[in-house]
């Protein structure tokens, strides 16, 4: 079965103050019974690894280049966040495919490298607020989970996390309904692909404004496996709530 997975992502915030939030995490939630993983800055990711040795929560990267190593100044690879003992890989983020043209091609290449390496691809979709208004969602959903998605995942390596891109930081969510009818899609999406044993292993994360006060009922959403948190993930006391409503879907 599936095991839940909380996930934060921090985007471009904290320094090495941040780091507290982490202790302030392992202190209150010492045993998880959920999948935790946090994917701090670049610049933080080998002082994170240390703050939770010994603490079962992933440590992860935000994006990667396609290439393990190269003429790429600036950016950083799946060989790199590896080496500094992250264990998963954010890609195609919405932020990342606006903010600098990524592609759902140049996205599955780069879960490809993330895959390659040994290491969990959380590969993002999702449709924006005109293409939801014209309909267009499950195309839009398929045509990412197509091209973002490569032909080699197994269910160990990939998390796909559906993130609505006017729900990120807005505080608006879908309704439920339109949560469960994407999971679903995505459910039978991959089962198609994939075939039953493999589709039913990948885990589906919804983000897009989750807090703690509306936890709860997104995670009793059908096929929605955990959360891609973004704001709320930032302290402590808005991440552990969304890790132990998470925890109390899981029994
Ligand atoms: O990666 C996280 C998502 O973009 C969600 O961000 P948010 O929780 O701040 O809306």
């Amino acid at each position: 079965m599936r095991r839940k997975l909380a996930a934060g992502n921090w985007k471009m915030n904290g320094v090495k103050a941040q780091l507290a939030e982490l202790d302030n995490i392992r202190k209150t939630h010492p045993n998880p019974a959920v999948d935790v993983l946090i994917c701090p800055p670049a610049t933080l990711l080998s002082d994170a690894v240390k703050t939770v040795s010994g603490y079962p929560m992933m440590i992860g990267g935000q994006d990667c280049h396609t290439a393990n190593s190269g003429a790429h100044t600036g950016d950083i690879s799946a060989d790199m966040i590896k080496d500094a003992g992250g264990t998963a890989v954010i890609v195609g983020h919405s932020e990342r495919r606006e903010d600098h043209g990524e592609s759902d091609a140049q996205i599955c290449a780069k879960a490809t490298t993330v895959m390659e390496n040994g290491l969990i691809a959380v590969v993002c979709i999702g449709e924006s607020l005109a293409q939801r208004e014209a309909g267009e969602t499950l195309s839009v959903i398929g045509a990412q989970l197509a091209g973002s998605v490569p032909d080699t995942a197994s269910a160990a390596q990939l998390v796909i996390a559906y993130e609505p891109i006017w729900a990120i930081g807005t505080g608006l969510i879908p309704t439920l309904e339109q949560i469960a009818e994407v999971h679903d899609f995505m459910r039978e999406n991959m089962i198609q692909r994939f075939g039953t044993d493999t589709a039913n292993g990948i885990r589906l994360l919804y983000g897009g404004s989750v807090k703690p006060g509306n936890a709860t009922e997104i995670f009793a959403v059908s096929n929605v496996d955990g959360a891609l948190v973004g704001g709320a993930s930032l302290t402590a006391a808005d991440f552990c709530p969304i890790i132990a409503a998470l925890e109390a879907s899981a029994v």
